[in-house]
């Protein structure tokens, strides 16, 4: 029997995302629910209860009413998109590349928490220099952030599409989370290996789909004499051997004059850059990303696929 797959929120946009790549796969059985029903909550019960893997593209409380609704059957497995189970330890973080033993911690667990778009960037850059050694736990990190507009779902969408909105967004590019608050500041500080929270400065560009998460730092304040050479092997030693993420050469970046944020929209992709010169006091580590793909439904249907291969 073919394992049956219900996405909570399919009519939304990280879920209609995984529904398109699911488009054709014969391998999974699609539970779907009608356009005009997504909010039923009783018709959700019976969908969540008769699936193998539940994928939730929901809001946080949403997500959570969705889990208390399979809590006591044991058959059904979860994937959730939202920011509602990112650093709760009973759940396992849904970055594969994060670790050797991730993915076989994914495809063993019950519940899964896909990372937040932005952390997927940041926690890929920080996380193997940390492990290296080179990071201190304290570094004073700062992440500064760009993302396509859908990164704010259907509602941010509308307001960057439709100019008749009431509430239109005509700003080509504008800074949001200025209070410092941004809810993926916890979860980039556990995964990342901080002791201390990094400062967190998202913004939305007038593109659809896409992704630059930077992270300056200073090499005098890392171990081991870091260069940007020591930095650069760090990233390729931890990422050897996948093809996900991808860790550009020194020689190739230094010879960039631009990153277009929207180079790898509509891919599951991601690159990770080291920008700087030899001999000088600072480096720039880059990832590039597409919010919808890498950043969400891209890393949801990887975990499926772990999951689904126990
Ligand atoms: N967009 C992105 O780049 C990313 C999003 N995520 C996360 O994915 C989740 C979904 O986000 P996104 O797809 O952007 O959001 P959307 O607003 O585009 O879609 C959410 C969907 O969930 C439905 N929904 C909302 N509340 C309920 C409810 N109580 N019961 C049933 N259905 C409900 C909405 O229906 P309705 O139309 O009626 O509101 C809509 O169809 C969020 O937790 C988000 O934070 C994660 C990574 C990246
Ligand atoms: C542009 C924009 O608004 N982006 C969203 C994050 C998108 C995302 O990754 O949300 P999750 O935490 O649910 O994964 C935001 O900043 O709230």
């Amino acid at each position: 029997m073919k394992p049956k797959i219900f996405i909570d929120g399919e009519h939304g946009t990280t879920g209609l995302q995984i529904r398109t790549r699911m488009a054709g796969r014969n391998d999974v059985e699609l539970l779907s629910i009608p356009e005009a029903e997504r909010r039923n909550a009783q018709l959700r019960e019976d969908l969540l209860n008769s699936a193998d893997v539940a994928i939730l593209c929901l809001p946080d409380d949403a997500a959570k009413e969705a889990v208390a609704m399979v809590s006591g059957n044991n058959q059904v497995r979860i994937i959730d998109t939202s920011t509602a189970h990112r650093v709760n330890p009973d759940w396992a973080y849904g970055f594969a590349e994060m670790d050797r033993e991730q993915p076989k911690k994914i495809a063993s667990a019950r519940y899964v928490a896909n990372p937040g778009c932005y952390p997927t960037g940041a926690i890929g850059l920080l996380r193997p220099l940390r492990l290296a050694g080179l990071l201190p736990e304290d570094y004073p990190v700062t992440v500064n952030a760009v993302s396509g507009y859908t990164g704010g779902g259907k509602q941010m969408i509308a307001q960057m599409e439709n100019a008749d909105h009431p509430e239109h967004i005509d700003a080509p590019h504008f800074l949001y989370g200025l209070p410092l608050k941004h809810k993926h500041v916890p979860e980039m500080q556990v995964h990342g290996l901080l002791s201390r929270a990094p400062l967190f400065s998202p913004s939305v560009g007038k593109f659809p789909q896409g992704m630059i998460v930077q992270v300056p730092l200073y090499l005098a304040d890392l171990n081991d004499h870091a260069s940007l050479g020591s930095i650069h092997e760090a990233l390729v030693e931890h990422y050897a051997g996948q093809d996900i993420v991808e860790v550009v050469d020194l020689k190739e970046s230094a010879g960039l004059a631009r990153v277009n944020a929207v180079e790898l929209a509509d891919t599951d992709r991601m690159k990770l850059y080291v920008f700087g010169t030899a001999g000088a006091p600072h480096v720039n580590l880059v990832a590039l990303l597409d919010n919808l793909g890498k950043g969400a439904s891209g890393a949801a249907v990887q975990n499926m696929d772990l999951m689904l291969r126990g």
